[in-house]
C-alpha cells in the first residue's frame, strides 16, 4: 500500500510549526518511507505569546484559542501544499497540535489545535488528539514516537531526540522503553534570549562559559529523575523549576548555558546506564541516533559523546530533513496507522493498561 500523508508537530521549543510530507510504501508489515517535502513554518511573536499564555486562560478563551489555532494550522498546511505543488496529493493530515498542559497523573493532556478547524480549512481528513486515547487508558500519553523509530528507523539501539525536552527510546528486543530524560532546549533558549539571541547557536556560548558543580549538582538532585520510567515531563519543569534554579544562582548566562549543557550530557548518560543495568544486551557497543534541533548544537553534542563514552555509545547524526523533521514524520504515520486502525501508541513505553489506537478522525471531504 501507498500512502501520502502530512505530518504536524509544534513542539515545546515553540520555535515554529514543522510540516512534513511523506510517502509511505507498507508491504506484508514492512514500512518504507520518503520525506518528500518539509518546512518549518517560525511562529512569530504573537503566535508565540499566545500559546505560552496558554495555560493562563479561562476556558472561553482556552477553547477560542483551540479553534483560532486550529484553523491557523490549516491555512498554514495550505500554503506548504500550494508551495510544495501538492494539490491532490495529499490523503491525511496527523496534527499533533501543541502542548498547553500534561498532567498523566490526573488522566489529562491538553494539545491545542481543533483538528476539525484544520479539515474545514484544508478540505483534507485530519487524524488529531493523537495522546488522548493513551492517558485515557492511564498511560504517559507520551512519548509515542516510539512506534515510528521501530517501524521506520529499526536498527539503533538508542534514539534521542533533542527538542524543547530531551527523550530517550531504548529499543530492547524484549520491551521497548521510552521516556522523557530532562528539559533541553526550551531551557536553553530561554537563557539565550536574556543575552539577545533566539538560541545558542552551536552552543558556542555555553562553550565559553565555565561549569559551576555545586548547581549542577542541585539540578541531578531533583526528584524527577529518581522517578521509575514509564514517565514524562510537562513543559512547566524546566520554565518553572530548571530555568529558575539556574537563574537564582547569579552566575553569568554563558555558565549556566555551560552547565545545563553538562546537566542533559549527564541525565542523558545516567539514564543509558540505568537501562543498560536494567535490561540487558548481548552487546558491549551502541548506536544512538541523536534527532531534533538540539542535533546542530555542537557543543551539546560533544558534551553527550563525552559521557557516553564510557557506556560503550556512539552518536550517531543523520540528514538534516530526519533530524529536523523526525517527529513530524511520525506524527504522519500515527495519522497513516489510525487510519488503517493498527496500534499507534506502544503500552510498554507509556504504562498504559494496552496499547492502542491513538487519534481522533475528522473528514476533510464532502461525503
Ligand atoms: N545550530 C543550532 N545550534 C544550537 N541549537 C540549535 C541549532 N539549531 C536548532 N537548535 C535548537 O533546536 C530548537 C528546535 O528544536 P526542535 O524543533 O527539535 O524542538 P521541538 O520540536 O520544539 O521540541 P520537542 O521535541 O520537545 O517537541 C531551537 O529552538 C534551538 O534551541
Ligand atoms: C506531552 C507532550 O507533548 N510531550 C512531548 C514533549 O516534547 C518532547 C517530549 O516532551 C515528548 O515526550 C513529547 O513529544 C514527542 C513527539 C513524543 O511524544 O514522542
Amino acid at each position: 500500500m501507498i500512502y501520502r500523508a502530512i505530518g504536524l508537530m509544534s513542539g515545546s521549543s515553540l520555535d515554529g510549526l514543522d510540516i512534513a510530507f511523506i510517502e509511505f510504501h507498507e508491504s506484508k508489515g514492512v514500512w518504507e518511507y520518503e520525506i518528500k517535502a518539509a518546512d518549518c513554518y517560525p511562529y512569530g511573536e504573537e503566535w508565540v505569546q499566545k500559546l505560552r499564555g496558554a495555560i493562563q486562560l479561562n476556558a472561553l478563551d482556552y477553547q477560542l484559542l483551540h479553534t483560532e489555532y486550529g484553523h491557523y494550522i490549516g491555512e498554514q498546511v495550505n500554503a506548504f501544499i500550494e508551495r510544495h505543488n501538492l494539490q491532490y496529493q495529499v490523503q491525511l493530515i496527523a496534527s499533533h497540535g501543541h502542548t498547553t498542559f500534561h498532567a498523566p497523573a490526573k488522566k489529562m493532556t491538553g494539545q491545542l489545535g481543533d483538528g476539525a478547524a484544520i479539515a474545514a480549512v484544508t478540505g483534507i481528513n485530519v487524524v488529531s488528539d493523537l495522546r488522548a486515547m493513551d492517558i485515557a487508558l492511564g498511560g504517559q500519553g507520551a512519548p509515542i514516537v516510539p512506534i515510528g523509530e521501530k517501524l521506520l528507523l529499526g536498527n539503533y539501539t538508542f534514539f534521542l531526540n533533542l527538542g524543547g525536552i530531551a527523550n530517550i527510546s531504548y529499543n530492547h528486543p524484549d520491551q521497548y522503553l521510552a521516556f522523557d530524560v530532562c528539559p533541553a532546549n526550551r531551557v536553553l533558549n530561554m537563557l539565550a534570549h536574556d543575552e539577545g539571541k533566539t538560541y545558542d547557536d552551536g552552543g558556542q556560548l555555553a562553550a565559553s562559559g565555565n561549569l559551576h558543580p555545586n548547581l549542577l549538582k542541585l539540578l541531578n538532585e531533583l526528584d524527577y529523575y529518581r522517578l521509575p520510567y514509564p514517565k514524562s515531563l510537562a513543559n512547566d519543569f524546566g520554565t518553572d523549576v530548571v530555568y529558575p534554579l539556574l537563574k537564582s544562582s547569579g552566575i553569568p548566562t554563558a555558565d549556566a548555558l555551560r552547565t545545563m549543557v553538562e546537566h542533559i550530557a549527564e541525565q542523558t548518560a545516567a539514564t543509558i546506564q540505568t537501562l543498560l543495568s536494567n535490561h540487558k544486551l548481548e552487546t558491549t557497543s551502541y548506536q544512538l541516533l541523536a534527532t531534533g534541533g538540539g542535533a546542530h548544537n555542537t557543543f551539546l553534542l560533544e558534551r553527550l559523546q563525552t559521557a557516553l563514552q564510557p557506556l560503550g555509545v556512539e552518536i550517531v547524526t543523520t540528514d538534516k530533513n530526519l533530524i529536523d523533521f523526525k517527529e513530524a514524520l511520525i506524527m504522519a504515520l500515527i495519522g497513516v496507522l489510525r487510519w488503517r486502525e493498527e496500534n499507534n501508541v506502544l503500552a510498554s513505553v507509556t504504562g498504559a493498561s494496552r496499547s492502542s489506537i491513538g487519534g481522533a478522525v475528522w473528514i476533510g471531504q464532502e461525503a
